[in-house]
This record gives structure tokens, sequence and C-alpha cells, in this order.
């Protein structure tokens, strides 16, 4: 490993300026930015670090940067300060053509100026650089590189970049390890590195190990930022998502696969509540609740006109939860998976079935993600993509729908000795608000989509779950 040298901003004051112009155009277009549709009026340096120093055909630079943008919603006086963001920028002379898709830009004057700048997930030589980091223990200026004792790390695997669409960005090795660099950055345990260690522990064959993480520790912040985690890469496997779809394009059954993963939801579910605090939601903590779901319903609605005219339907499956606690029922909540869908449930060619990507959903603030909630949230999730499956391939496939999503609740209870379905006020709640979720996701990042959550927000406005 070089030496590596780190760059507070104060002592690279051209570096960012280097960048600026190029990363204004660049970074809006990356799937994994979650400013979209607002203008990046400027950067601002968090941290710098040489992980290849200049000098070699290829330079290797490690940036958190922070975006501004002027018009984000202010949290009460405070301003946003801007989503950090973390960056791999390679740096040569001139690209090879293999290397032409990343590039990022020219740089015109300062340090970097009439050199190549690009985005180095795609360079294997770089990527090569974080996994033997991870193999070494390595501290490389404010970069912390760990990993489990017990998991070996092979020399020299192969590194390639994935290419399917993310919300952040993965470099698998030599087809053994999967390593995810998380892009929007928080200060604080992150559930996406906490909840896989805590189900490690507890041996769960449902979700695979990590075997390394990076962190960075940054000055005036007792929380460190976890940028990343490595995991076992499970070798040919499909994920739930690419599978439905292609069970349904050929009109096969897909409710066995839908009970396995009822019963893989529940162990993971068990296990958690076995690992983590869990606690009794009473009357005032729903209300609490479905005043959230309200208050993200009220929102989103201001953001996607189309949702207006549902929304009185939509806030009585809210009011329906608050007025059952208030008659005195009580749920119990725990950690959870936070957004579970079929594209983060992967099938082994064994057969076996993982969970992964406990990130949660990436636009809540963190410590909502990783308060204790009722389960029945992440059953929703998957009833969604089962709908969502059976609206993506064609005319929608109501039956098959409702099949797997029956299927999944009975594998769900086979396990948990608990049928979601015995709670229909909670569950409407819950896809509801998930129905509304995703019309906001899709309206900001995949606007062809929106017809499908919109089709379920029809369905549940008017009280009928999809
Ligand atoms: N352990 C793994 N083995 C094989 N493929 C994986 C593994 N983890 C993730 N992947 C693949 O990488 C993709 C992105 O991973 P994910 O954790 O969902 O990232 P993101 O948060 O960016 O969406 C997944 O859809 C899956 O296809
Ligand atoms: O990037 P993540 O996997 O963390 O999750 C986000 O993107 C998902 C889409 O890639 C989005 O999921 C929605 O679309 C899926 C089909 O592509 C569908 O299976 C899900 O049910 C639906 O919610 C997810 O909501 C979002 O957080």
């Amino acid at each position: 490993m070089p030496e590596a040298v780190t760059h507070p901003a104060a002592t690279q004051p051209g570096l960012l300026a280097s960048l600026d112009p190029l990363l204004r155009e660049w970074l809006p277009r990356q799937r994994w930015f979650a400013g979209k549709g607002r203008p990046v009026t400027g950067f601002s340096l968090v941290a710098a670090t040489e992980l290849l120093p200049p000098g070699g055909t290829l330079s290797l630079l490690h940036l958190l940067v922070r975006a501004h943008q002027p018009d984000v919603p202010t949290q009460g006086a405070v301003p946003h300060p801007g989503d950090c963001y973390q960056l791999l920028i390679g740096v040569r002379e001139a690209l090879p053509p293999r290397l032409a898709p990343a590039l990022i830009g020219h740089p015109e004057d300062g340090p970097l100026a009439g050199r190549t700048v690009y985005e180095a997930l795609y360079d294997a030589r770089a990527t090569s650089v974080l996994l033997e980091a991870i193999r070494s223990r390595a501290r490389i200026g404010r970069l912390r590189f760990e990993g489990d004792a017990h998991q070996t790390i092979g020399e020299g695997l192969t590194p390639r970049v994935v290419t399917a669409e993310q919300s952040n960005s993965s470099v698998v090795y030599g087809d053994t390890f999967i390593l995810k660099l998380l892009r929007r950055l928080v200060p604080g345990t992150n559930p996406d590195l906490e909840l896989p260690l805590t189900l490690a522990r507890e041996n769960s064959p449902w979700v695979p190990a990590p075997a390394g993480w990076l962190l960075a520790d940054l000055d005036g912040l007792d929380d460190s930022y976890v940028l990343g985690v490595l995991q076992p890469y499970l070798r040919g496997a499909t994920d739930g998502w690419e599978l439905a779809l292609r069970e349904l394009a050929k009109g096969e059954d897909f409710t066995g696969e839908a009970r396995a993963l009822g019963r893989a939801t529940a162990e993971v579910h068990l296990a958690l509540a076995r690992a983590l605090p869990t606690v009794t939601l009473g009357h005032a903590r729903i209300r609490l609740l479905a005043d959230g779901m309200i208050e993200r319903l009220d929102a989103a609605a201001q953001a996607v006109p189309a949702l207006r005219p549902y929304a009185p339907g939509l806030r009585s499956a809210f009011e329906a939860l608050a007025d059952l606690a208030a008659e005195g029922h009580v749920w119990t909540a725990q950690r959870i998976h936070g957004d579970l869908h079929l594209g983060q449930c992967l099938r082994s060619p064994s057969g076996s079935w993982s969970l992964i990507d406990f990130e949660g959903e990436p636009s809540k603030p963190l410590a909502e993600r990783r308060m204790p909630q009722p389960t029945v949230r992440d059953i929703a999730g998957m009833l969604r993509s089962f709908d969502y499956a059976a609206h993506s391939a064609g005319p929608p496939a109501a039956d098959w729908a409702d099949s797997c999503r029956a299927a999944y609740c009975s594998g769900y209870a086979d396990v948990a000795e608990h049928d979601p379905r015995t709670e229909p006020v909670l569950l409407r709640a819950y896809e509801t608000d998930k129905a509304v979720y995703e019309v906001v996701y899709e309206a900001r990042h995949r606007p062809d989509w929106l017809p499908v959550p919109m089709a379920a927000i029809h369905r549940l406005s008017a009280g009928v779950t999809p």
C-alpha cells in the first residue's frame, strides 16, 4: 500500500475549484444522486484522501464532498448544509478506451489542469486498492479499513464494477466478494453494516456476513461515516425481482418462491428480535406513527400533484390505524429490514434465499431508519413488490399477485406463528405508506414507472388492498 496523504480542504485550496464545473455537470446525472431536480450551485470539501499519489500513470483521490443546493427544504431555522457524497476519482493523462464511459472531464485550471478526471470505480487498478486496504486493515488519513477476523480475503481478486441501476455503487471482486460503496453519506451507525453484523453474530444464514468495511473519522464528529461494506458474493444468484418477472413472462407459478420468501423474512425478523431491543407501541406511539404517515402523504401530494385527489382516501387508512390504537390495541416494534422488496432478495442456485441491503429507505434520516418498527412494514414492502411485478410485465396479472401475496403471508406465518393478514388495518396503513413513498420515488427517479404505484394508490384509497 503506497503511503497516503490526506489533504484537508485548507491544504488543497485549488483541488475542489478545479473539479467544481465538471462535478456540477456530472453529479446530477448519476442515478445515486439524491438531490435530483434542484440545481447544484457549488461544493465544499469534507475530506480528501490520496489513495494513490500523483506521479504514476494513475492517481486516485477519495473525496467526500458536500453538494450545495440552496433550495433544499430547511429543517426549522437551520439551513440544510447540503448532502455529502462519496466519490472515487481517478486522474490520468489520458483515458484508455475501456475507461471512456467513466470520463468526468478535463479540469481547465488548478492542480488537476490538463489531466483527465474519471469515475475510478470502472478502473480495476483503482478498485484493487480498496480491497487491498481492507485486507491489510489500513488506516489512510481519515479512512479506516476493517474486517472480520474469521473471513479470509484472498489476494489479487479481479474487480469489476456492477453496472446495474443502484442507489449506491458496488464492485465485485473475483466473484468472491462484493463491496458496496455508499454514495450519500450520513454520520452515525449505518444499518447497512449494523444489521448484517448483528445477524452474523446470530449465525443467521439468511444474510451474507460482512467480511470488511470502511469508515471515515472526521473532525468534530463523534460518529464515523460508514463508507462501504464488503460481503461474500453470492455467485450465480438471481434477485427475486428478475425471477418473478421471468416466471410471470412464462406464465409460471411463483407461489413456492413467495412462500419461501415469507419464511426467510420471518427468520430474519425473529433473529433481529432476539438480538436487538423490542418495544411495545401503545396509543401515543401509534398516533405518532400515523401522524408521520399523514405528514409524508401531505409532502408527497405537494411534490406529486397526481396524488392529490386520492389524499382523503389514503389518509383514512392512517386514521383507521390510530383509531384502533385509541381502542387499546398494542403492537410490538423491533428492528427490521426497512426497505424490503423483491430486488433485495437473492436466490442462490441451490434455491436458498438471502436478504441484502439493510440501508433502509435512503431518503429517511438515519435515526428514523434505526428505530424499532412493526414487522408489517417489511411485509408490506414485499406485498407491494408482488403487485409491482404484476404491473410491470405487460397487462396487470392481478391473480398472480394475489396468489403470491397469500403464499408470502402463509410462509411468514409458518415461521413467525403470526399471519400478517390477521391485522388488515395495520397492513393497509403500511401498504399505503409504502405506495405513497413509491410514488415520490418513481416521480423523482423513474417517471415512466409512476403508473405502477399510482394503480395501487387508486385501489388503496378506496379501501381495497392491491
Ligand atoms: N452478496 C451479494 N451477492 C451477489 N450479488 C449481490 C450481493 N449483494 C448485492 N448484490 C447485487 O448488487 C445489487 C445492489 O446491491 P444493494 O445492496 O441492493 O445496493 P443499493 O443500495 O445500491 O441498491 C443487488 O441488486 C444485487 O444484484
Ligand atoms: O435502491 P433500493 O433497492 O434501495 O430501493 C429503491 O429503489 C427500488 C427500485 O430499484 C424501489 O423499489 C420499487 O421498485 C421495485 C422494482 O424495481 C419494486 O420491486 C419495489 O416493490 C418498489 O418499491 C424502492 O422503493 C427504492 O427505495
